[in-house]
């Protein structure tokens, strides 16, 4: 038996052609339009008397929506407001995320994804995605088989083992909510073809306490599984996405740090993939950097880093801010750029002869000799203000998800050193965020150039309004996808990423005092296609493209799908 329903997904919106008939045709979020379906369409699709008959067009059915979403009161509601839409009707679903884009964004992402997340067990209603178990990879196969798609109808598949979602820690089979998330982004931002992707949770148990003892919870329930079993089971997925999707880029999300790095290292030559919170955070937070670097006038290479919460997100920015001062700056030797940077973790500031650090983490740590002689707070510990004093640091990143870690005294001993502070908060969700930009604005009489990980509204301060930037990788990811798709890349290089990150800076202003450093999302789909455009061309350059690149413009234009109802045939 064939599928309910045919459409060429290659390019544009396609021909939508229907097999089904009936009320089959309504229950499928990919066939229905509710009330868009003309008389013609209801009748060859047996569909007459389902619905009332008055015709509404998709702009008014938007309207209708929209009401209907700022009916909603709580942040949650609105989300799941939005999960039901789209379990209802797909294309009407994205036109209004792409109509109010900037306004939604917070409510299918960070920061009320993080709140779905937690409740998934406890509010799940629908599946969406693939659930692969530790416990059955005999099913591995057949389960991604089962979702329905042939080996040239995948683009992307985003997934994650749920150890590190955001800032909120280990939520097991939950984390499933984060790849559905970032493929939203991806179709909304980038025109990424929704049928086109493939949610994946890798579910190797939880160690989670809260959801191990709770009734509802729909995971593995045991603690998780770590080891060898684990990296056959990220071996056995790669390997079977791979043969089963060849034209798929592999996205890892929020996968923990022990093992993302890992994983990354083991595949990045082998396959195409990335690891979004590593990489494609990097990008985004490099391109706010340089725009921040040229408001201060002082040369990147120039400046003092300090990245408090050193794990994937910050120790990815490291590196790609060293390698662009070994590119564009006027340090020579790796030593060189490496003494600019001054990692913290939950130990403190990470030293030489620590045991606790991770392989990719080693080379980032100071020598003893680096610290001699500096005045401690506490004799066995060198925490953020002992660096903050004794470096006396120009740029301040934080990923370290502990909310509200950069204190007023932290920030005003900052202040008391550097002209402007260059202060990004960036864990997710808003309660981790470690300041908020009003109370960084105020601490340093506005002095502060900032950005953050969620949204925050804009500060006034002294007559300026600051407008704050969200240097979230929801600006580099959809692009980046979107420029493996239109080439077709092998692989994900460091070039392409730095690619990503240049095209980024290229579209900052920031001559008005106040300006943000980044775009807005607002702007996400032309972030995107320039993005998209840079990655392809890299790739080309590079080698790794598999379809010739005649006319990146066109050919990036081409596959962003839109979303508007195809034209139907009745089959
Ligand atoms: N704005 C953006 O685009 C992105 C933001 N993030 C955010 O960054 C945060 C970290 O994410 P990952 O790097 O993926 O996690 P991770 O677990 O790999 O790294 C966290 C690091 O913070 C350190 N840490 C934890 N508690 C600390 C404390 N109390 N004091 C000092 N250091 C502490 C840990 O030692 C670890 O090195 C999350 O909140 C996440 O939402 C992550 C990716 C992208
Ligand atoms: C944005 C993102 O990827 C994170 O907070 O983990
Ligand atoms: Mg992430």
């Amino acid at each position: 038996m064939g599928r309910e329903y045919d459409q060429d997904t290659t390019i544009g919106a396609g021909k939508l052609r229907i097999r089904t008939r009936g009320r089959a045709v309504l229950s499928n979020p990919m066939t229905n339009r509710g009330t868009a379906f003309t008389a013609a369409e209801r009748e060859a699709l047996e569909i007459d008397g389902l619905m009332p008959t008055g015709y509404t067009t998709l702009e008014n059915q938007t309207r209708r929506v929209y009401e209907q979403y700022r009916s909603n009161k709580s942040m949650l509601g609105k989300f799941l407001t939005l999960n039901a839409l789209r379990d209802r009707n797909e294309v009407l679903f994205y036109r209004l995320l792409s109509d109010h884009l900037q306004e939604m964004l917070p409510v299918i992402y960070t920061p009320t994804i993080g709140e779905a997340i937690e409740r998934f067990s406890s509010t799940y209603n629908r599946p969406r995605g693939v659930f692969l178990s530790i416990d059955r990879p005999d099913k591995m196969e057949q389960s991604l088989r089962n979702y329905g798609l042939g080996a040239d109808d995948v683009d992307l598949i985003c997934v994650t083992d749920s150890e590190g979602i955001l800032g909120i820690g280990d939520q097991g089979i939950g984390g499933i909510q984060i790849a559905i998330g970032k493929l939203s982004v991806y179709t909304a931002a980038a025109g990424i073809h929704p049928r086109r992707v493939i949610p994946v949770v890798l579910d190797v148990g939880t160690d989670n306490l809260g959801l191990l003892s709770s009734d509802l919870y729909l995971g593995e329930p045991h603690s998780r599984v770590r080891g060898e079993r684990y990296d056959d089971f990220i071996a056995q997925f790669v390997s079977t996405v791979t043969e089963l999707f060849p034209q798929a880029l592999i996205h890892w999300e929020d996968v923990g740090t022990a093992n993302a790095y890992r994983i990354l290292d083991r595949y990045k030559d082998e396959v195409c993939t990335f690891n979004d919170d590593i990489q494609g955070t990097a990008a985004v937070v490099l391109a706010a950097l340089l725009a921040a670097v040229e408001v201060t006038g002082v040369d990147l290479d120039d400046h003092r880093i300090v990245v408090f919460g050193a794990g994937s997100a910050g120790m990815g920015i490291a590196s790609l801010v060293r390698d662009q001062m070994l590119r564009t700056g006027h340090s020579e030797t790796e030593e060189e750029a490496y003494s600019r940077f001054w990692p913290i973790g939950i130990q403190g500031l990470y030293l030489e002869d620590d045991h606790r650090l991770h392989e990719f983490q080693k080379p980032w740590a100071r020598s003893r000799t680096d610290v001699a002689g500096w005045e401690l707070e506490r004799p066995d510990h060198i925490g953020l203000m002992d660096v903050i004093r004794n470096v006396r640091p120009t740029i301040l990143i934080g990923t370290s998800t502990k909310g509200g870690a950069f204190t007023r005294e932290i920030v005003e001993e900052m202040a008391r050193h550097t002209a402007r502070p260059i202060i990004f908060p960036l864990s997710n969700p808003t309660s981790r965020a470690e300041a908020t930009p009003a109370d960084l604005l105020e601490w340093t009489d506005g002095k502060a150039l900032v950005a953050t990980g969620s949204p925050f509204d804009p500060v006034d301060h002294d007559g300026v309004r600051h407008v704050i930037a969200q240097s979230n990788n929801a600006l580099i990811f959809p692009g980046l996808g979107l420029g493996v798709a239109a080439c077709r890349a092998s692989r994900v290089t460091d070039g392409m990423i730095a690619a990503a990150a240049q095209a980024l800076a290229g579209m900052v202003n920031t001559w008005r005092p106040g300006a943000p450093l980044l775009p807005g999302m607002g702007d996400l789909r032309l972030v995107s296609a320039t993005v998209a455009i840079a990655v392809a061309t890299r790739a080309t350059e590079e080698g790794v493209a598999q379809r010739p690149l005649t006319d990146p413009v066109g050919q990036v234009f081409e596959r962003m799908w839109q979303p508007r109802y195809p034209e139907i045939e009745a089959i």
